[in-house]
């Protein structure tokens, strides 16, 4: 890497006295002069002192052993190998990490630069979210949702201000979830702002092979369904979570609400722990479905499943009494609380009516998941884009958005647009108006977790005649039930891997604050540890032992962890884990009836 940059007012590159002085003037809670660090940088230093990160030393506990088999590591390690070869022997260090900032990977970067790194804990098995660390490339990338450069002294733990880094989100090619961060660490004298522009291309490369690996699932799933379908004249449909596809016969003989019921019934079999055999459905016109439902595998992991379906006539006497139940209606989503089928149906009744929708509720409840299934079911060879209004900050972002509201796709969903500032709702709102001008307009879909009152908002949504509210997790919590399975299902594929029913009964009893995405990411976490047979309660993380409805502060959450942590280790005395944590009997009362923690012994 070339030379240092010279120093500006808004300092950029971290080690001016004057950036240095103001770090200082900010810990010690003076008034700070704005114009000597940079906006982003000025908000996270905040955003730590929230999280109150100490900034005089860096001693983090050790999270796990990072799994490297995953669809991130398995596409990314490839392109990151690659990037060591070409950056031949130069002081900087090459990092992946999870969407936590959890460090997965981190390649040698000569002795001295990997030696202090250790000292620092920027390592595999440590995170490096902002919560944990305070302002660094990896924490500040995850948390801003875009690529970040942090220069010596913009960081917040002193530590860290020999370092420069730049870290990138890495967003799914398909779901345009962040599935990570790559971060390219060198010594402070080193820096130069190419290192940003190498860190970018680098997520590029890791999103396209993403995608390619992505695509090959898809075609093992395309070419199973072509042999069924030339060996059998009958009903034959194939799915999984993004695809669905079927045979003439299935449109012909199957009218639009047995087809989603079979489909649904089809997605719930083939996320269940005995996806194949063959499983009966009734139907509303009296007519029974016998599905025979098979996985298919793609490198090595579920890519989806072909379904063989044979009808018999209503009279048939035999009904199987092992009928099941059918629980869902929409393809790869399971749950069949009230509240939540309502809204599966108003979401499926704008789209429908081909009205422009709104869809509103909690973070991880599941709105995108809603949409894309009613449009998967109702157009599935239409192409589908999801723009995350999160990464708007992002140069480009509102180009791709006239690309794709404009140009190119027949349904546009904006997810998160409630994050986006007044200026670009503004900017959205005059894309939206040309496009519903156009001789055959996109359908465009919006989710939003919270409203806020401001007139741009307003602006934005008087395109959307109709809002579908989603509801919590804790509205619906009886649907943890089928989803557990059917998430642990997509994350371990054909191994056998089932819930106990005492950790269910922990599960039914969450709160579940950030709703099915949380639950999906706690069994994410469970599934690095557990692969087969049951889940056990005590393989439950410390969120699963809590029935608080209220959002715990960082530092209560990691209490709240220490406390259940401490009460499993001597099996639910309360005395004893109360004295091995230095808490007296009546604070250890206390705090476990204010987190409201299930004891291991309840
Ligand atoms: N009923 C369901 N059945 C199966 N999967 C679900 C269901 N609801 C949600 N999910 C899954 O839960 C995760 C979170 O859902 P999704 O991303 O749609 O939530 P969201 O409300 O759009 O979240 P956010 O606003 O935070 O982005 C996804 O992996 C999604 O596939």
């Amino acid at each position: 890497m070339g030379a240092a940059m010279p120093p500006r007012s808004k300092s950029p590159d971290g080690h001016s006295d004057q950036l240095a002085r103001t770090r200082e003037q900010f810990l010690t809670a003076e008034a700070v002069d704005t114009n000597q660090v940079r906006d982003a940088i000025l908000a996270s230093w905040w955003r730590s002192r929230r999280w109150n990160v100490a900034a005089d030393h860096i001693d983090l506990t050790y999270v796990r052993d990072p799994d490297l088999d995953t669809p991130l590591t398995r596409s990314a390690l490839p392109v990151l190998r690659h990037l060591r070869e070409h950056l031949d022997g130069q002081p900087i260090s090459i990092i992946l990490t999870d969407p936590q900032g959890l460090v997965l990977t981190r390649m040698d970067a000569g002795r001295d630069l990997d030696t202090h790194l250790e000292r620092v804990n920027l390592a595999p098995g440590f995170s490096y979210a902002e919560e944990h660390v305070g302002t660094n490339g990896i924490g500040t990338a995850l948390e801003g949702g875009r690529p970040m450069h942090v220069f010596g002294h913009e960081h917040y733990a002193e530590n860290l201000e020999d370092l420069a880094c730049a870290g990138v989100p890495i967003h799914h090619p398909i779901s345009g979830k962040t599935v990570g961060a790559v971060d390219l660490t060198c010594w402070r004298k080193d820096a130069d702002p190419l290192l940003l522009t190498l860190a970018k291309t680098t997520a590029g490369q890791i999103q396209q092979a993403l995608l390619t690996d992505s695509g090959i699932r898809e075609l093992e799933l395309l070419q199973e369904y072509l042999r069924t379908c030339r060996r059998t004249a009958g009903i034959v449909m194939a799915l999984n979570n993004d695809v669905v596809m079927m045979n003439d016969n299935a449109r012909q003989v199957l009218d639009p609400t047995e087809q989603s019921i079979l489909l649904a019934q089809a997605a719930e079999t083939l996320a269940s722990r005995t996806p194949t055999g063959s499983v009966v459905v009734s139907l509303p016109s009296g007519a029974r479905a016998r599905l025979y439902c098979r996985p298919v595998r793609g490198e090595g992991r579920l890519a989806g499943g072909v379904v063989h379906v044979k009808l018999s006539g209503p009279g048939a006497a035999s009904r199987p009494e092992t009928a099941t139940p059918i629980r869902m209606f929409l393809p790869g989503l399971v749950g069949s609380g009230a509240l939540w089928l309502r809204g599966c149906h108003q979401v499926r009744a704008v789209y429908d009516a081909g009205e422009w929708l709104a869809v509103e509720g909690e973070p991880g409840v599941g709105k995108l998941a809603v949409v894309r299934a009613v449009h998967q079911h109702r157009r599935p060879g239409v192409h589908f884009t999801v723009l995350d209004a999160a990464t708007a900050v992002r140069r480009g972002w509102l180009a791709d958005a006239h690309r794709e509201l404009l140009d190119d796709s027949r349904a546009v969903v904006i997810t998160h647009v409630d994050r986006l500032s007044s200026g670009r709702l503004r900017s959205l709102s005059r894309l939206l108006e040309e496009a519903r001008a156009l001789p055959s307009p996109p359908w465009v879909a919006v989710t939003l977790s919270q409203r806020h009152d401001s007139g741009e908002m307003a602006g934005l949504l008087r395109f959307f005649p109709s809002t579908v509210e989603l509801p919590p997790l804790r509205h619906h919590v009886e649907d943890v039930h089928a989803l557990v399975p059917f998430f642990l299902s997509r994350l371990v594929g054909g191994s056998n891997l089932t819930c106990s029913p005492d950790a269910m009964q922990l599960l039914l009893r969450s709160s579940w604050p950030g709703n099915t995405e949380q639950l999906f990411q706690v069994l994410r976490r469970i599934v690095q540890h557990r692969r087969a047979g049951a889940i056990l309660p005590a393989d439950l993380p410390p969120e699963c032992r809590t029935v608080s409805r209220r959002l715990l502060s960082p530092l209560e959450a990691m209490e709240r962890d220490a406390i259940v942590r401490s009460l499993m280790d001597w099996d639910g005395n309360k005395i004893k884990a109360a004295s091995a944590l230095g808490m007296s009997r009546a604070t250890i009362y206390r705090k476990i009836h204010e987190y409201g923690i299930v004891t291991p012994t309840t």
